[in-house]
């Protein structure tokens, strides 16, 4: 791992127990904040994660200042039970009707700019099966205490189906493609754990500033080009513990990482490292959870290459009768 990256790593890690709610009242002062779920038939799950919202952030402590859901042409009842827990509630293809209407959750969560007010916004998953309060207060707690971070990823450990060992499969575009991608060509990111997750946060005035994929290269698109605006100082990281939520089949998953490997491509061309392709980094950071967080383990993945058989000479003797 680049000594940049393992200082950042370092620097702007904290975890969301750092940043209690009252703490961060007393730092919120006249900031808005707006949290979005974008949800395309959540109708299981959505109702809970807005209950919970304004149970614990706007009522008991007013930190929150609007919940907003995207209904992603949902086909269940995700509107009417999003609506009923209390979130206001925009159909996505309703936001800015002039535009031609685009698909997928970069859709839902750019066109969420246009229907919110905060200074910051909160965007958080509408399928998670084990939300808790401290997954928004974590994510705001660098922004509201530090004024140079504009843009905050969370990080938890992966789950898949209920298994209980940390990193136990789960994330499974982050491991096989997001995050050897990361590695090979951004190595500043290398000390992001989680580059996929839906649970993130940013200042208004970054994220109005920045393109968003429609579909699923939004996570993406936005880390990239968050660190092309605002600088690896930029940016944070907090641990929210522990992430579960429904999967998909690695059919569909294939098609994310059609789209994840689409964006890469994409921002390559934009910043100027496709031409020529700078040479990339053999060097693979995963990561361990250990007593104080997360442990960054270096994987040396160099591959080497030989020459067709036919051009070793020990070879052609060994042909010769
Ligand atoms: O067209 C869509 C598709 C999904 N969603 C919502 O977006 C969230 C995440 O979608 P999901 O299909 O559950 O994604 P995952 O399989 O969990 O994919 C992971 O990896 C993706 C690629 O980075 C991220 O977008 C996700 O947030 C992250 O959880 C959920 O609330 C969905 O309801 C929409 O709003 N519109
Ligand atoms: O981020 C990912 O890699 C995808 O959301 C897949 O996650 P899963 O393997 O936990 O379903």
């Amino acid at each position: 791992m680049l000594a940049e990256a393992a200082e950042w790593l370092r620097r702007r890690s904290s975890s969301a127990a750092d940043w209690p709610a009252e703490l961060l009242l007393g730092l919120k002062g006249a900031t808005r904040v707006s949290v979005v779920l974008p949800a395309r038939d959540e109708q299981d799950t959505v109702g809970g994660i807005v209950s919970t919202i304004r149970r614990e952030l706007v009522e008991r402590v007013p930190l929150v200042d609007e919940i907003v859901v995207i209904d992603s042409r949902s086909v269940d009842g995700t509107a009417a039970v999003a609506a009923a827990a209390g979130a206001k509630v925009f159909a996505q293809d309703a936001i800015l009707p002039r535009l031609p209407c685009l698909s997928g959750k970069g859709e839902a969560l750019w066109k969420s700019l246009a229907v919110t007010s905060g200074d910051i916004v909160v965007f958080v998953d509408a399928d998670l099966v084990n939300f808790s309060s401290s997954f928004v207060t974590g994510l705001l707690g660098p922004l509201l205490a530090c004024p140079d971070v504009s843009y905050v990823k969370a990080c938890y450990d992966r789950p898949y189906n209920g298994a209980e060992a940390a990193f136990a499969g789960g994330g499974r575009v982050t491991e096989l493609v997001a995050r050897p991608l990361l590695n090979m060509h951004w190595p500043l990111l290398a000390g992001v754990v989680q580059p996929l997750g839906g649970e993130y946060a940013g200042r208004r005035s970054l994220l109005e500033r920045l393109p968003f994929m429609t579909g699923y290269g939004v996570e993406l698109g936005l880390l990239l080009d968050a660190l092309e605006a605002a600088g690896l100082d930029g940016l944070a990281q907090v641990d929210l513990g522990v992430r579960e939520h429904s999967h998909q089949s690695t059919e569909a998953l294939a098609a994310m990482a059609s789209q994840i490997m689409q964006t890469a491509w994409s921002r390559l061309d934009r910043h100027g490292l496709m031409m020529p392709l700078s040479s990339p980094s053999p060097e693979l950071t995963q990561f361990q959870r250990g007593s104080s967080g997360y442990l960054p383990l270096d994987r040396e993945t160099a591959v080497g290459e030989r020459p067709p058989m036919v051009e070793i000479p020990e070879y052609a003797l060994t042909l010769r009768p």
